[in-house]
């Protein structure tokens, strides 16, 4: 028996010429939310595919609890995938059911399982719906309900955000957390890098099918140049400009925010902003995982 992981192990993968993936690895722990993220094209989707098995590896191996996933194991992972796989004209119930009982649960396990699951996620009032007749995010409501009626060991979602609206995305946000917590490795994909930012325990950056960063948010940010937000209401448009070892990096109304070089003293730069008046506001902050994902994105574009 291994740890619970869920280990991608250097997998490449090509389609003709393009090439998706280059030997592309991490892993994510028993217990572990894990934000998969990058470009459009990137190869996240491919990646999955691949860990859940419905697409082959050219080479490289995937993993869970130490051994490699085989059919048998495929059947304990929860995936929601990206073009989203419901039937459109069968019931909701009826389909979750039959879901759950292709992943081998008895008739009445299944039917308690998507009581719990529909109740749970906002649509048990939908059951008896054809799936058509949802909106979208209601549709993947029971997209996300379908990937786990089954009690999945690991969850696979491939953006499972997109197009929720704020109250859908609390409740799948929950829900992730609680399956994490529960011990299960949760992998999605997102494009909505704030909401990764708030909930991930890691996240691998991915651009060309290669993993460029891989590490905690706290981590990846502490790369970045440290920031300082000064508002300071009286200063004239410039004020900052012949700071040394000071770049501006925005100026939005009273608002500065400025990138600092290493060694530099904030305390100078607080002197020069009260010497034009008032400061109302004076902090300091690590760039946002979404500006680092643009400059990794960017030095890719740039190699
Ligand atoms: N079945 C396929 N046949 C040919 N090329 C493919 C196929 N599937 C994916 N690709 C190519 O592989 C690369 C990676 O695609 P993939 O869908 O994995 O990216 P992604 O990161 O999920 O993108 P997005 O954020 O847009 O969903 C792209 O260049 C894509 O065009």
């Amino acid at each position: 028996m291994g740890d619970g992981r869920l280990e991608i192990d250097r997998i490449s993968k090509s389609f003709g010429d393009v090439v998706a993936l280059r030997e592309l690895a991490f892993d994510v722990r028993a217990g572990e939310l894990f934000g998969f993220v990058g470009s459009n094209g990137a190869g996240k989707t491919t990646a999955m595919r691949i860990a859940l098995g419905v697409l082959a590896a050219d080479s490289g191996e995937v993993r869970w609890d130490g051994a490699p996933v085989t059919l048998e194991t495929r059947r304990r992972i929860g995936y929601m995938p990206e073009e989203r796989g419901l039937y459109p004209k069968m019931k909701v119930g009826e389909q979750l059911v039959y879901l759950a009982r292709l992943h081998g649960l008895t008739p009445a396990a299944a039917e308690r399982a998507v009581a719990d699951w529909t109740e749970r996620l906002g649509v048990a009032e939908r059951v008896g719906d054809e799936v058509q007749k949802l909106s979208l995010g209601n549709q993947q409501r029971v997209q996300l309900a379908a990937a786990l009626v089954h009690d999945p060991g690991i969850l696979v979602l491939d953006e499972p955000f997109s197009g929720l609206d704020p109250v859908a995305v609390d409740v799948m946000s929950t829900v992730l957390r609680d399956k994490a917590k529960a011990g299960v490795p949760v992998v999605f994909s997102s494009h909505q890098l704030d909401l990764v930012e708030r909930l991930c325990d890691r996240v691998g950056i991915v651009r060309s099918g290669q993993l460029v960063a891989c590490d905690t948010v706290d981590a990846l940010r502490s790369t970045g140049a440290m920031e300082l937000v000064v508002d300071a209401p009286s200063a004239p448009p410039g004020w900052a400009d012949n700071l040394s070892g000071v770049a501006v990096k925005e100026h939005v109304g009273s608002r500065t925010v400025l990138e600092l070089g290493d060694g530099v003293d904030d305390q100078a730069v607080l002197r020069a902003a009260l010497a034009t008046g008032a400061v109302t506001e004076f902090s300091r902050r690590r760039p946002s995982l979404t500006e680092l994902f643009r400059n990794v994105v960017a030095d890719g574009v740039a190699a």
